[in-house]
């Protein structure tokens, strides 16, 4: 499909990926509609190209999907705070998997692609690296709605999909609702302060920028099906902050290792959940950014 014709839908655009999304194809001059349930909090995006969606009211999905009638919907939209979703299981499940089943009904008997952001969270950790075929077990409110908006594409018999499941995405952003572990800990190590940090949780985190480039490049060349999108590296959360601490030069003795059971999170996180990125590397030409250079990209000041 040429570039001219593409028309994507970003819901969530107020959130990291959503607004990374939406100065992708704003700088790249790709038709674009930025979506969230509430205001345009983006200083960079016009309203013009800003409509408000939330994804778990029917008829707004009907409305806004009809009247800019999408070639691409990509669907950042959900429920992230996993301690939250863990309390408001309903509200979780509303927006993390009705809210997908939302977008199916409407799009079905159309050839819209969808590409839905999904989560290392839906396996249970006992494995270490994950790949695409591995069976999900998840442990969380989070965890088991996202695993529900993937399935209820499944079951939809919509081929029109790609899933593009990710792990601890970092990045800065503007007027973020929720914060990341990054942020708050580069501005925690700048005020001097302590970390705790678990050293019992391994993840594949993943640059925001890769993130894009990856939707970037299923819009561009529409390939299908279910891809693991994360960085390079399977970490501890202690190696990951201390190798930030180290970028930012902030003194790594700060960066105290503890137990999950010491952190005493309200959700249960997997213990090892990265994710295999073999097959994005071959079928997508997926690279991820070597970590310190990721850093180097990012705007710790802002
Ligand atoms: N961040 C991470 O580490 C990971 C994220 N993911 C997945 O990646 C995707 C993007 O995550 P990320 O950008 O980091 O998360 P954010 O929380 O930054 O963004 C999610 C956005 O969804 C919006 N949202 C919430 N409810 C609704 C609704 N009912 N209708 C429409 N929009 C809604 C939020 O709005 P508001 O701004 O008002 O809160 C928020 O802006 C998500 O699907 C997440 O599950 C997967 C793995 C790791
Ligand atoms: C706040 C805090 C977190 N941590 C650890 C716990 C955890 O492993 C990691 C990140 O914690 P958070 O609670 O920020 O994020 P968490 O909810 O664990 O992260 C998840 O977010 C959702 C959206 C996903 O889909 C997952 O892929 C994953 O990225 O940092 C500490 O070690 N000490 C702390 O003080």
């Amino acid at each position: 499909m040429s570039k001219s014709t593409e028309k994507v839908l970003i819901t969530g655009s107020n959130g990291l990926l959503g607004q990374k999304l939406v100065k992708y194809f704003q700088e790249h001059n790709i038709e674009f509609l930025a979506t969230a349930p509430n205001e345009n909090k983006l200083s960079f995006c016009p309203n013009k190209n800003f409509a408000i969606l939330d994804i778990t009211n029917m008829v707004k999905i009907e409305e806004v999907i009809q009247s800019f009638n999408p070639t691409h919907i990509i669907n950042t939209a959900a429920m992230t705070n996993v301690d939250a979703c863990e309390e408001q299981e309903t509200e979780c499940f509303n927006v993390n998997a009705i809210g997908v089943a939302n977008i199916i009904e409407e799009i079905e008997g159309t050839d819209i692609h969808l590409i839905q952001i999904s989560t290392d969270f839906i396996f249970d950790g006992k494995k270490k690296l994950y790949a695409e075929e591995d069976t999900p077990n998840p442990l969380s409110n989070y965890g088991k709605s996202k695993w529900r908006g993937e399935e209820v594409i499944f079951e939809s018999g919509y081929n029109n999909f790609t899933i593009l499941r990710t792990s601890i995405v970092y990045g800065v952003g503007e007027k973020l609702n929720k914060g990341n572990i990054f942020s708050w800990a580069i501005n925690e190590l700048r005020a001097g302060k302590d970390l705790n940090i678990v050293n019992d949780q391994f993840r594949t985190p993943t640059f925001v920028d890769d993130l894009v480039q990856a939707c970037a490049k299923v819009v561009d060349s529409n390939e299908f099906g279910v891809y693991n999108i994360a960085g390079g590296e399977l970490l501890s959360m202690h190696e990951y902050i201390v190798k930030v601490a180290n970028y930012v030069g902030a003194d790594v003795k700060k960066v105290h290792a503890i137990t999950s059971e010491k952190l005493n999170q309200k959700a249960q996180r997997p213990i090892s959940s990265g994710l295999d990125i073999d097959k994005a590397k071959t079928e997508l030409d997926y690279i991820p950014t070597e970590f310190v250079l990721s850093l180097s990209k990012i705007d710790l000041d802002n």
